[in-house]
């Protein structure tokens, strides 16, 4: 259940946001992608979730060229993976309606009709993983408020639940704390750390770099036109192979 970018090209009209980038996330790991503000961070999270094909490279799961096959199964790929927004946009429902969303939408139709079914037969009260989602980010009591009523860190922390809650493979977060204070930066970080416990695969494009610290596995530097070094979150904060590296994270690169 690896999400891979390999050799990956990429840019908007005549302008590159970047060459020859690979990246991977496996399993149970959480890998963060650190760099300046426009360096491409938004850019590579969208090719990963599928959003858009790739100029040139090519971008796999499981070892499957995700662009070469059927757009039936590269939608089978897609609701496989979760993405949660810098912005969380929640509908004018309750919470618990909101952080369902994700399971009516991403479910493969089967998978919808034996949830559907199983709850008529009253094997599920059918919104159990929203519940249990909410629980992870501390919202569970307030499942039937409605999202309007929400702090913009609360209906963060739902939209976390919604990605959450139909058990993705992969999470993709764009700065999902970008805009919340240090509270709910820290909900949200425990609830990443838990979805790695769950097995899932985390990418999080953060500017934070405490942030990369605290919760990531790997590292992956990308300044310039290219990830310039990608390791062992210890390693790349204390010890970077790359100067450069060493500069971005001493704040001594001015972009
Ligand atoms: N849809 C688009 N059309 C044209 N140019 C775009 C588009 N999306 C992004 N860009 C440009 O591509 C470059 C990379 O943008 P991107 O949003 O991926 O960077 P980022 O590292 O996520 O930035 P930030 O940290 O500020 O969110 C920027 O120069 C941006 O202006």
């Amino acid at each position: 259940m690896t999400l891979e970018a390999i050799d990956v090209h990429h840019g908007y009209g005549t302008e590159t946001v970047f060459e020859g980038v690979s990246l991977s996330v496996s399993p149970g790991e959480v890998v963060a992608i650190i760099g300046p503000s426009g360096v491409g961070k938004s850019t590579l999270l969208r090719l990963l979730a599928l959003f858009d094909a790739p100029n040139r490279g090519s971008i796999e799961y499981e070892n499957q060229a995700v662009w070469d096959v059927s757009e039936q199964r590269r939608l089978e790929y897609r609701r496989r993976i979760g993405m949660v927004f810098q912005e969380a946009s929640l509908f004018d429902a309750s919470v618990r309606r909101n952080a369902e969303y994700g399971l009516r939408v991403r479910r493969s139709w089967t998978d919808r009709l034996r949830h559907e079914l199983s709850s008529l037969v009253g094997k599920t009260n059918g919104t159990g993983d929203a519940i249990d989602a909410l629980e992870t980010v501390g919202l569970r009591e307030q499942a039937d408020q409605d999202a309007s009523s929400l702090s913009g860190g609360e209906a963060q922390r739902v939209a976390f639940a919604r990605a959450l809650a139909y058990e993705p493979d992969i999470l993709l977060l764009d700065e999902p704390t970008s805009d919340l204070d240090p509270r709910n930066t820290a909900v949200i970080e425990d609830a990443i750390l838990e979805a790695r416990r769950r097995g899932i695969g985390v990418v999080i494009a953060t500017h934070d770099m405490h942030q990369a610290e605290r919760i990531a596995d790997r590292v992956a530097v990308l300044l310039g036109n290219d990830i310039i070094e990608v390791g062992n979150t210890e390693t790349v904060f204390e010890n970077p192979t790359d100067e450069r590296t060493r500069k971005f994270i001493e704040g001594e690169l001015i972009y």
